[in-house]
């Protein structure tokens, strides 16, 4: 059989929720007081739409092949991400066989090293290839897991990210991630609202389910230490990006200062086999956390996950719905998946990338049959009903 090539790729923008999880209306539980690294600045504290979270918007990376076959893919690039695609990256994949994913993404990371390494750049990166893999996998009437290699398991379990995990504990989930709400600005008096937080929430799930804190880059290596302190007495099970991503040090620090058995976990803004190396030898964490659709896309995530496993670090990515989903089946030492509770006030499962996404899988009583994983590619269609522009053309 001859491979078809790829005829055309297109990089389209949306707004309102997708893969940009953060572009939310008023009023959402992702949007409240939640503490940043902009938190020190009290105007901008309340909110994160306050300094600019859901400036990007989602970004749609369609490829076309010789035989009409349509692939796609969506990360958090927006339009400085469809610039990217059409004006430089367009080249290094059009008129490539279905099955070039890996020089294609060497060529993509290559060229843009002298403005990318990380952030929106391997974001777009990582968009470009999901949409690879979702039309190798259409191609070849597969589904992505299948091309990685098969299920190790017969189903998925989740942990919820949310602001009410008493009711992700009653959906069936695992455990519950909470938003850190204040952060070293706010003081001691900060330190035990968030430690009565957690107290409460201990109270209402009683003490088998996981409760985590996710501090969203926003502490520093001493107010870190005196939480994770604090949140032993409630049972906390991880602290989760307490330190800005390139403070490899301080996460060094953290991990050995923690409490016996609280885990630390981080990496949703590191990219790449080079940023996740850093973590793992610098002994970081106990779980890497990368995002497929910012980290590099599934080719990248494959070598950061056998990095991870030579390290004895378990690999449990983040958010990033069905492109996590079709890795984590894959691997045995990515044991549990996120579930990110998109529902204004996490009351109930709606897709993480919704209204995006048609077809897109859902955890049911927090498990997913492997099964449900089957179409070809990533299973998942671009809702029709979703208004895409196509800023830039080539
Ligand atoms: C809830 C967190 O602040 C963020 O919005 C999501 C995240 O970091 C995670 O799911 O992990
Ligand atoms: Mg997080």
């Amino acid at each position: 059989m001859s491979m078809p090539t790829i005829k055309q790729i297109r990089a389209y923008t949306v707004r309102g929720g997708g893969a940009d999880y953060h572009d939310q209306g008023e009023g959402h539980w992702i949007d409240s007081q939640i503490s940043t690294p902009m938190s020190k600045y009290p105007d901008y504290r309340m909110t994160r739409r306050s300094f600019g979270l859901n400036v990007l918007g989602t970004l749609v990376v369609e490829v076309e092949a010789s035989d009409g076959t349509v692939g796609f893919g969506v990360t958090t690039a927006g339009e400085i991400g469809a610039f990217i695609v059409e004006k430089h990256l367009a080249r290094f994949v059009e008129g490539q066989r279905v099955t070039d994913i890996e020089k294609i993404w060497d060529q993509m990371f290559h060229a843009t090293l002298f403005y990318g390494r990380k952030g929106v750049v391997l974001n777009t990166i990582s968009g470009v290839d999901l949409a690879l893999w979702d039309l190798l996998g259409k191609i070849r009437d597969e589904p992505v897991h299948a091309l990685l290699g098969g299920p190790v398991r017969d189903e998925l379990q989740f942990y919820a990210t949310g602001a009410r995990p008493d009711l992700a504990q009653k959906m069936g989930f695992i455990g519950g991630k909470m938003p850190l709400k204040h952060g070293p600005a706010e003081g001691d008096a900060g330190l035990e609202k968030n430690l009565a937080q957690l107290a409460d929430m201990r109270e209402r799930v009683g003490d088998d389910f996981w409760l985590m804190f996710d501090c969203w880059m926003s502490l520093d290596l001493d107010y870190a230490t005196r939480l994770a302190q604090g949140a032993k007495a409630h049972g906390l099970k991880w602290i989760e990006e307490a330190l800005p991503p390139d403070d490899y040090w301080g996460y060094a620090a953290l991990k050995k200062s923690v409490p016996a058995g609280m885990l630390v976990t981080t990496g949703e803004h590191e990219a790449t086999r080079w940023g996740f190396r850093m973590l793992l030898e610098m002994g970081c964490c106990d779980i890497i956390q990368p995002d497929v659709g910012w980290c590099g896309g599934v080719t990248e995530l494959v070598k950061i996950s056998a990095l991870a496993d030579a390290h004895n670090t378990l690999v449990v990515p983040h958010g990033s719905s069905v492109y996590s989903y079709h890795f984590v089946v894959t691997r045995t030492n990515s044991p549990f998946a996120e579930f990110l509770m998109m529902a204004p006030q996490a009351d109930e499962v709606v897709p993480m990338f919704n209204p995006l996404l048609l077809d897109e899988p859902v955890p049911e009583n927090g498990r997913m049959r492997a099964s449900k994983l089957d179409a070809p590619g990533f299973g998942v269609r671009l809702n029709p009903d979703s208004t895409l522009a196509r800023p830039y053309t080539h």
